[in-house]
C-alpha cells in the first residue's frame, strides 16, 4: 500500500488539488495507439466533462483511473494511491472510493434494484447485517430520485431513466468521493437528461463528490460541468472553463463547440442565464 489510512482520505483531499494524477499515459491495443503522452488532473469537488470524438478514448481513460486497464506505459495516481502498482491493496482502496455508472449501467439483470445495490456493499463489506445493508440500499435508491417501490423490481421491469437512476444508486453504494459517469444521459430524452443533469450536480454538491464525466451531450456540459478536458489526437489537447474551452483553436473543438448543435446548447444555457436572473431579480 503505497500511501494513505482511511482515517486520512478527506483531510489529504483537502488540502491537496488534484484527486486524480494522470501522467504520460499510453494505451494501445495491438497497433492502435488510442494515448500517447496523456496527462491530466481531476481537481477534488469539481465536475470534469471529458468530451472527444468517438474513440478518442474517453473509456479506456476512464477504465485506467478506475484500474480495470493497466495502461501501457504512465503513471496514474487516485487520492494519493498509484493506480497502477498492481498491489491489491492498493486497488482495493481505489475501489472502495470510487463509484462508477457504465455507459449500458450494467445491472445484473438477474437481481432486483436492491439486490443490484447491495452488491458492492456485500463485497466490501460482508459483516453488515442484513437490515443494515437493506436500508443502506433503500438510502442510495431514495438518493437516486428513485421511490421505495424501485427496490423489489427487477432493471428489465424499468424505464431507462429509471435504470440509469438505479445504477447510479449502485454507484453511490459505498459513499464514495469520487464518481465516473459514462454517458449518463445517453439514450434519455431530453427532458429526463435534465433531470439527470440536475440530479447530478445536487447529489455532487451535498454529498461534496468529484465527478469525471464522459459525455456527448453539449447541454450536460453547459448545465453542469465546472471545467471541460478535451480528448483528441491522443492526448488531452485542452482542460479549463468552457469560455476558454469554447475559443481553443482546434478543428475538433471549433467543429463541436461551434457547429449547430453547439451554438443551440449555448443559446439554451443563455436562455437558462436569462430566465433565472429575470426571477432573481
Ligand atoms: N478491449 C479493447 N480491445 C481493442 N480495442 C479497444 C478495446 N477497448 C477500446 N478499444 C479501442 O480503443 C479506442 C478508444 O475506445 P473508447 O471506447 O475509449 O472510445 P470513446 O472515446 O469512449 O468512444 P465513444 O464516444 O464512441 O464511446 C477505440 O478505437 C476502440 O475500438
Amino acid at each position: 500500500m503505497s500511501a494513505r489510512t482511511p482515517d486520512t482520505d478527506h483531510e489529504d483531499m483537502a488540502g491537496s488539488d488534484t484527486i486524480v494524477r494522470v501522467r504520460g499515459l499510453r494505451n494501445q491495443f495491438g497497433d492502435q495507439v488510442v494515448h500517447d503522452e496523456l496527462d491530466l488532473d481531476v481537481r477534488p469537488g469539481e465536475i470534469l466533462g471529458v468530451v472527444g470524438g468517438s474513440g478518442s478514448g474517453k473509456s479506456v481513460l476512464m477504465r485506467s483511473i478506475i484500474g480495470l486497464r493497466p495502461p501501457n506505459a504512465g503513471q496514474i495516481e487516485v487520492m494519493g494511491v498509484d493506480a497502477c502498482s498492481g498491489d491489491p491493496e492498493d486497488r482495493l482502496y481505489i475501489e472502495r472510493r470510487s463509484g462508477v455508472l457504465f455507459q449500458d449501467g450494467a445491472l445484473f439483470s438477474s437481481l432486483t434494484v436492491g439486490e443490484n445495490v447491495q452488491v458492492p456493499l456485500k463485497e466490501h463489506y460482508p459483516g453488515l447485517p442484513d437490515s443494515l445493508r437493506y436500508e443502506l440500499a433503500l438510502l442510495k435508491v431514495k438518493l437516486a430520485g428513485l421511490p421505495a417501490s424501485a427496490l423489489e423490481k427487477l432493471p428489465a421491469q424499468l424505464s431507462g431513466g429509471m435504470r440509469k437512476r438505479a445504477a447510479l444508486a449502485r454507484a453511490l453504494a459505498l459513499d464514495p468521493p469520487l464518481l465516473f459517469l459514462d454517458e449518463p444521459t445517453a439514450g434519455l430524452d431530453p427532458i429526463g437528461a435534465a433531470a439527470f443533469d440536475n440530479l447530478i450536480r445536487t447529489l455532487q454538491q451535498a454529498l461534496g463528490l468529484t465527478v469525471f464525466l464522459i459525455t456527448h451531450d453539449l447541454d450536460t456540459l453547459y448545465a453542469i460541468c465546472d471545467r471541460v478536458a478535451v480528448l483528441a489526437d491522443k492526448r488531452v489537447v485542452a482542460i479549463g472553463a468552457l469560455d476558454e474551452i469554447e475559443r481553443f483553436d482546434h478543428p475538433w473543438v471549433q467543429d463541436y463547440f461551434h457547429g449547430p448543435r453547439g451554438r443551440a446548447a449555448q443559446q439554451s444555457q443563455r436562455r437558462g442565464r436569462h430566465v433565472q436572473g429575470t426571477q432573481h431579480g
